[in-house]
């Protein structure tokens, strides 16, 4: 593989830190690292914080990069969805909450929406609470005819913050794509139709004042640049032939989530993935060796794809002209 000679050395960043307060917090609470604990410390049981830090890249605004070795396979670090929300077509057989796949029983068919356990439908409540008073019928039938699975985020994230759960700027860290006007147009009915759900449901004026055309706009413009599919990895040989009845569908996918931390990572050859075991909760693999200081890197799309192919994709699809190591040495 072309890529693979050339000199890792090419990665390794000559980066400025940059201090991230929120993003700061998450990284510590939900790590999951590469490093034993030492039994000496009294901290011990406390997660140690990953071997990672977000810092600029030289020419595609901030990245994450590794603060010691890691070795291939081993797990960065986790973490949870800061807002998720099933596939509609999966909307009766996932956890409404971490997107985890229920088992049916043969001939069965849930009906409405489903938690795996006591703890997911706990930590929904507060939304769900606020969704459940609101009639999503024109909001999801719009979702569904025209194939839009972003809005849906932002329905979750807007029940979120009246419910006091999330803040109304939770996302404004994370980098937005640019609309063009005809992209802004095209997201006023999305926005009217929120907007009369929630505001029928008497939730009250003062929760809602939130809700404006440029707070759905901007939430969108971040979800669409950051946010990801979510692909369960088969555990089981009934998971094997459901995935793969389903993606003759083109229906693999359990939902989409926004997470903190992964959205810094930026596409190139990847030495780093993404994996999903069970549930929305992401795991970010090392796929190879990684030294101190090297930029750790994802692959946004099919890697196998090829140089034309890849660039058209990127700029179309996520509104940026790749500047990886891999095109620019036109691979
Ligand atoms: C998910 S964000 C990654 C983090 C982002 N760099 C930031 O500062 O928040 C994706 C954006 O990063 C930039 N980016 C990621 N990979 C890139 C690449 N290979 N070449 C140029 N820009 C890239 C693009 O602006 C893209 O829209």
């Amino acid at each position: 593989m072309r890529m693979s000679l050339m000199a890792s050395t090419l990665w390794r960043s000559r980066f400025r830190t940059l201090y991230i307060p929120n993003a700061l917090v998450l990284f510590s609470s939900s790590a999951a690292t590469v490093t034993p604990p030492n039994k000496n410390d009294s901290l011990s049981n406390a997660p140690s914080p990953p071997p990672i830090r977000v810092a600029l890249t030289e020419s595609a605004g901030r990245g994450v990069f590794a603060t010691r070795r890691i070795g291939a396979g081993d797990t960065i670090h986790t973490a949870k969805p800061i807002v998720s929300y099933p596939s509609l077509s999966a909307i009766n057989t996932v956890c409404y909450f971490c997107l985890k796949k229920m088992r049916t029983v043969t001939g069965s068919q849930p009906q409405g929406v489903c938690f795996c356990c006591e703890n997911c439908r706990e930590s929904s409540k507060v939304f769900y609470d606020v969704e459940k008073k609101a009639d999503w019928l024109s909001f999801d039938e719009y979702c569904r005819t025209q194939g839009l699975k972003f809005p849906l985020l932002v329905k979750r994230l807007a029940c979120m913050v009246i419910s006091g759960a999330a803040p109304a700027g939770i996302l404004d860290i994370l980098q937005p794509a640019s609309l063009t006007r005809e992209m802004i147009l095209k997201t006023e009915e999305g926005f009217h139709l929120l907007r009369n759900a929630l505001v029928k449901s008497n939730i009250g004026d003062e929760h809602t004042s939130f809700l404006t055309k440029q707070w759905y706009t901007d939430v969108l413009a971040r979800i669409h640049i950051n946010a990801f599919r979510i692909e369960l990895a088969a555990g089981a040989y009934e998971d094997l032939l459901s995935l793969a009845s389903a993606s003759i569908e083109a229906e693999a996918a359990v939902g989409n989530a926004i997470y903190m931390l992964p959205s810094f990572y930026n596409h190139d050859y990847p030495n780093t993935h993404i994996v999903w075991i069970e549930n929305a909760d992401a795991k970010l693999k090392a796929l190879s060796d990684i030294d101190e200081g090297e930029e750790l890197r994802i692959c946004y799309i099919d890697v196998s794809m090829s140089y034309d192919a890849r660039q058209s994709l990127l700029s179309q699809g996520f509104g940026f002209k790749c500047n990886c190591l891999r095109c620019l040495s036109g691979d």
